[in-house]
């Protein structure tokens, strides 16, 4: 069966939209103090998908704000030389964000130092970019639960954006990533997420991350068995739920990733056409890096139904690009999609 994006779009850009942060890697012995070096990486959950999307030959491009400065051309050249069009990064504003992870720990935990307040992407304010220009090619427009958890504006901002996407009939997809240490300006998730997602033709998250942001409830003993089943029993009844409730979107994709000792268990689901379809699980027992697993598993999404897989095929490349994506150091994956599509579990 084909997918159920087949007749939505022209094959146009992908434009991913969101904050671009850089990661900055202390060690948790504070050698870094010692050895005057402190390890980065380019990141935010938006720009990993357009980095995969443009590593896997589609035309993704990228929209940002970022200050008017020499490091500004510095990333805006290092991306470009990635293949992804940058050229709708608006320029203003004094900073870029930043935020701090400890070496080998999860953003999950204290080891998560943000540094992002004031940046250009959090001076963004509805009125301020001509949307008909950045979206004039574009025919899927991607952003994530992360942008409207900075301010007040941001969120008027993706709001404004997202009626513009849907005016001119572009697919947009939606990471429902929470994220607890933002959404500080005195609204919850789900004071503002169900008025963006009701654009949404695609919804990518896990069934607690729907409870808190669209307010679909997860069952309270879910997590007493601990099997599969009943999770993926719980991933069609989210989903169901988020099909009645939000009438445009055409599927919905969780993930199910369990800690396990050091390494972690994996696998997801996705809902389209009226059918659960679910993936592989993988296992292992060592991680090296969970930042951005997501985002890949996000961009596997748009890679399958941009170029028409069916949905098993879909989900498969995608669990098999975020589960690549654990042992790669780094906000993105740096594997293309031949190599992807060869590490699917048989
Ligand atoms: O938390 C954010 O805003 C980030 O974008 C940091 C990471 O890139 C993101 O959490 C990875 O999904």
């Amino acid at each position: 069966m084909a997918n159920a994006f087949e007749n939505k779009s022209p094959q146009g850009k992908i434009l991913s939209f969101g904050e671009l942060l850089l990661r900055i890697c202390p060690d948790a012995s504070g050698q870094w103090l010692h050895d005057n070096q402190l390890p980065f990486f380019v990141g935010g959950a938006e720009l990993n998908v357009a980095t995969a999307l443009a590593l896997w030959q589609l035309p993704s491009a990228y929209f940002t704000a970022l200050p008017d400065n020499e490091l500004s051309t510095q990333i805006d050249d290092y991306l470009r030389a990635k293949n992804i069009d940058t050229s709708s990064i608006h320029k203003h504003g004094d900073r870029i964000g930043l935020y701090y992870l400890t070496r080998g720990k999860d953003i999950k935990n204290n080891a998560l130092i943000y540094d992002r307040a004031n940046s250009a992407f959090a001076g963004l304010k509805p009125d301020m970019v001509n949307w008909g220009k950045v979206l004039d090619g574009v025919s899927w427009f991607h952003f994530s639960a992360i942008c409207p958890a900075i301010s007040e504006d941001v969120a008027a901002v993706c709001s404004e954006v997202l009626e513009a996407a849907s005016a001119r009939n572009i697919t947009i997809s939606v990471d429902l990533n929470y994220r607890s240490r933002l959404w500080k300006y005195g609204k919850h998730p789900i004071d503002i997420m169900p008025g963006l997602v009701e654009h949404a033709d695609l919804i990518m998250g896990n069934v607690w991350a729907a409870e808190t942001m669209l307010g679909i409830p997860v069952a309270p003993d879910i997590h007493e068995s601990g099997q599969q089943s009943i999770y993926l029993k719980e991933a069609l009844q989210t989903s169901q739920a988020i099909m009645a409730q939000y009438p445009k979107c055409k599927a919905v994709a969780n993930t199910f990733r369990f800690d396990a000792g050091k390494g972690i268990d994996y696998y997801t689901a996705l809902y389209t056409a009226d059918k659960l379809h679910h993936s592989k699980q993988y296992e292992t027992d060592k991680v090296l890096d969970k930042v951005g697993s997501g985002d890949c598993f996000m961009a596997g999404l748009i890679y399958g139904f941009y170029n028409q897989l069916d949905a098993q095929e879909t989900l498969e490349f995608a669990t098999a690009a975020a589960y690549t994506k654990l042992f790669i150091e780094g906000d993105a994956t740096n594997l293309t999609a031949a190599q992807i599509t060869n590490a699917i579990k048989p």
